[in-house]
């Protein structure tokens, strides 16, 4: 345990974000190794780039990356919009989904005249004759008013015919002879206006009239709003199913890491960051480096978009491109000039199925899941992109020569803060993230403006974006 984390375990307490943030800002000295490896165009031998042995050379530029697999569903399927058949569900299951329908109004709202206020339903000028029996929420027509009359009235209540308006409780007062006159409280005093706290029938909407149109995003008020409109269920378009497939025989499910085996990072991140990105998970298995298990895996999802990690490099057991050759996939992306996560990649198996090859290492994974995995879903979910926005950085972040860099940031006022440990391999500095900045090749100064990819439960909860 480091000395870092016993003060956490310690001080639980006190630990507050800034805290938190040190541990991944500041380089300890006492242990050996970069914590944050330069990326180095010279990664590779002359040799091997003479050879081709790597997968360079076929490599997509990263924004490109990104809209390949955003438009890929539609060119799969030939549908034009690319997502996936809408289906009609409860209101309690439509949150964080895409509507596939405008929301028309199925009823005036309100859909009767209403009081706005408690007090009494009026009629004519004052004083006025109170009527014994009052008028609830909920209820039924009462018997028209007749001028000179009053009753007295509920929030919500249906309004009396000839009703000219409402007097609110503070604004009236009973005389000895149990008659009611309004007070010098109202506007003008003394007096009713003719309208006045009656919410008229229609006055938000007609039966009819367009509300919502197709594509708005589920929320909470929306569901308020369809069930207020008369909804009981909407069209909408629903979760594009995602399986993972983890490989690596390297890989243990709980304890600690013993014999050349290392924990499984991916399992445990991968399924709430698909759901976070509105895919609903289907599956998550490990299949081991097993080439015929992991084409018995993907031959047999019926999911929309299968997520398989590590095998996307060129070892002896990397069996992602030996097994999408197998089954006659089609390659639409095959690596990408992004740092981590290079050899990522983005293929067709059916028509109407995708796989997204993520690399092993977790950084280098998360970094495909952003780069091929989110746009996809987008696609599929008809969800909205995300407005893009950018942030001046606080420090200057070393470039790649040639590709990209998805560097994970704190944000701190109006100001990105890059963090350590951002290796392939690493999480750590993710961990303690709000964004991941996009560096340009070549770098960017300090206070250059850089593009940032939200991380979905940063902004807003995880409650809100793991619906
Ligand atoms: N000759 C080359 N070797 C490598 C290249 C290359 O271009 N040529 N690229 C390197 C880069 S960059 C990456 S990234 C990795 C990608 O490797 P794979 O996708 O084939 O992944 P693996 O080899 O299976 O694993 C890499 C690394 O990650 C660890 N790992 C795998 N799965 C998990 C998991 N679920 N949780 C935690 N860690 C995991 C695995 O043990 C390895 O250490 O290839 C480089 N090599
Ligand atoms: O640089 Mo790799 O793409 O380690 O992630």
């Amino acid at each position: 345990m480091t000395a870092h984390v016993r003060r956490a375990d310690e001080d639980a307490d006190d630990l507050d974000v800034e805290e938190a943030l040190a541990l991944v800002k500041e380089l300890p000295d006492r242990t050996p190794g970069p914590r944050t490896p330069a990326p180095s165009p010279h990664d590779r031998s002359p040799e091997e780039e003479r050879s081709g042995a790597h997968r360079h050379h076929h490599a997509t530029a990263w924004t490109e990356a990104r809209a390949i697999a955003g438009r890929a569903p539609r060119h799969g399927t030939g549908s034009r919009t690319g997502y996936l058949t809408p289906v009609a569900v409860p209101l309690a299951s439509a949150l964080g989904l895409t509507l596939a329908a405008p929301l028309t109004a199925l009823t005036d709202l309100p859909s009767f005249d209403t009081s706005a206020m408690d007090g009494w339903a009026v009629s004519g000028p004052g004083p006025w004759d109170v009527r014994d029996k009052g008028v609830l929420a909920g209820h039924g027509e009462h018997a028209p008013l007749t001028d000179g009359e009053a009753v007295r009235i509920a929030t919500g209540a249906r309004i009396p015919s000839d009703t000219t308006a409402v007097l609110r409780s503070e604004h009236g007062r009973m005389d000895d002879m149990g008659r009611l006159h309004a007070t010098a409280a109202t506007r003008p005093p003394h007096t009713v206006t003719h309208g006045q706290d009656i919410r008229p029938r229609g006055q938000e909407c007609r039966s009819g009239d367009h509300l919502l149109p197709a594509g708005t995003p589920v929320s909470p008020p929306v569901l308020g709003m369809a069930a207020a409109a008369g909804y009981d269920t909407l069209s909408v378009v629903p979760r594009p199913r995602a399986d993972v497939f983890v490989l690596g025989d390297e890989l243990l499910g709980e304890g600690l890491p013993h014999d050349g085996l290392i924990r499984d990072a991916l399992g445990p991140l991968l399924p709430p960051w698909l759901r976070a990105l509105g895919a609903e998970v289907t599956a998550v298995r490990r299949v081991g480096d097993d080439e015929q298990a992991l084409y018995e895996a993907i031959t047999t999802s019926d999911a929309d978009v299968v997520v398989t990690t590590g095998g996307t490099a060129a070892g002896p057991v990397d069996h992602v491109h030996p097994t999408l050759r197998r089954i006659g996939a089609e390659l639409l992306v095959d690596g990408v000039q992004v740092r981590p996560g290079h050899p990522m990649l983005l293929a067709r198996t059916k028509e109407d199925q995708h796989l997204v090859g993520l690399p092993g290492n977790p950084l280098a994974a998360v970094s495909g899941l952003l780069t091929l995995a989110e746009p996809l879903l987008r696609t599929l979910a008809a969800r909205p992109a995300p407005e893009p926005y950018t942030l001046p950085l606080r420090d200057a972040v070393q470039g790649h020569p040639y590709d990209t860099r998805l560097i994970p940031v704190a944000v701190r006022g109006e100001r990105a803060l890059p963090l350590l440990y951002n290796g392939p391999a690493m999480l750590r500095g993710i961990a303690a993230a709000d964004a991941l900045a996009v560096v340009p090749p070549g770098g960017a100064r300090p206070g250059e403006e850089a593009a940032l990819l939200d991380l979905p439960w940063a902004s807003g909860g995880i409650g809100v974006c793991f619906t």
